[in-house]
């Protein structure tokens, strides 16, 4: 399997999975292995993809990453916490280190977006009026809807609804932020304005951003390292930026390398882009 650069294994990992396991009961009596044995360290700050086939066990391991789905074995450990052995008590405290966007939003319609990002800290109890005030519209101003405090959701388009959730999510001021597919219902030029947000987000308060997604666009663009995984295992794991290397495991692996030299390519003054090797002959 390839190594991760020498930059990102310095930094202390923020998510360290040890040979997780997950198998589901499947209606005739089988029992289906969705992720196999699978270690994985995520360092701070970092934008993580988690690609594969559908099937191939990335949903179950992002679920595992704040234990929405429990390993059958191994340890999960968030924050250096392990987080199998918490109590319920211990693990409700400890996911508000774990925000979560989903592909649909999951907001709540008959509350204003205001109440929806205030949602997560007054469930939470712990934090005065005006402090869920002051990090509501902080975390609102992050996602660009400082204007829309008082709209319901159903007055939003998709993806000022997926801002809302991404504001939501970020409002207890966690760690990490996991994404399950957040542009699958965005076409692509709401898609493109949400990674940048996902990307700036990222910048600005350092939180450790992992997403799964089918687009490898969204790799493209967003991540830093990406996992290939098939039939839930981890099968390479690679920086995105670096060079395209002859050693990708992958056909995944090589249609990255591919996206990133055309964009490389693409970058290029025009005769420099044929002396490359030039895009008719790409
Ligand atoms: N609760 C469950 N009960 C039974 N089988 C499940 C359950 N959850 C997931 N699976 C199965 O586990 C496998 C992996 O599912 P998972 O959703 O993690 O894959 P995925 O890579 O995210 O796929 P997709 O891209 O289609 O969402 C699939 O075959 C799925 O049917």
């Amino acid at each position: 399997m390839s190594s991760p650069p020498l930059a990102a294994a310095k930094k202390p990992p923020v998510i360290r999975l040890e040979s997780v396991q997950k198998s589901f009961a499947l209606p005739n009596g089988e029992v289906f292995d969705a992720v196999r044995s699978l270690s994985l360290e995520i360092p701070e700050g970092e934008v993580f993809g988690l690609i594969g086939k559908s099937g191939a066990g990335k949903s179950t391991l992002l679920r595992l990453i704040n234990l929405l789905e429990r390993p059958d074995a191994g340890k999960v450990f968030v924050g250096g916490r392990d987080l199998t052995t918490l109590s319920r008590r211990e693990l409700r405290d400890t996911r508000q280190n774990i925000g979560m966007i989903f592909q649909q939003f999951n907001l709540l319609q008959n509350a204003t977006v205001f109440d929806n990002v205030a949602f997560p800290l007054r469930i939470h109890g712990r934090h005065s009026r005006a402090e869920i005030d002051a990090r509501v519209r902080e975390c609102l101003e992050l996602v660009g809807l400082g204007e829309k405090s008082y709209s319901y959701p159903a007055q939003l388009s998709g993806g000022q609804k997926q801002r809302v959730a991404i504001a939501r999510a970020l409002a207890p001021r966690p760690q990490v932020l996991l994404c399950d597919e957040p542009t699958s219902a965005l076409d692509s030029e709401t898609t493109r304005a949400l990674l940048e947000t996902l990307r700036d987000i990222n910048q600005k308060i350092g939180v450790t951003i992992v997403i799964v997604t089918h687009e490898l666009s969204v790799v493209e663009v967003l991540c830093r390292q990406v996992a290939i995984l098939e039939l839930g295992r981890l099968i390479e794991q690679f920086a995105v930026d670096a060079a395209p290397s002859a050693e990708r495991e992958t056909v995944l692996g090589r249609e990255i390398d591919a996206l990133v030299r055309r964009r490389e390519r693409e970058a290029l003054p025009q005769p420099a882009r044929h002396a490359a090797g030039g895009l008719a002959y790409a």
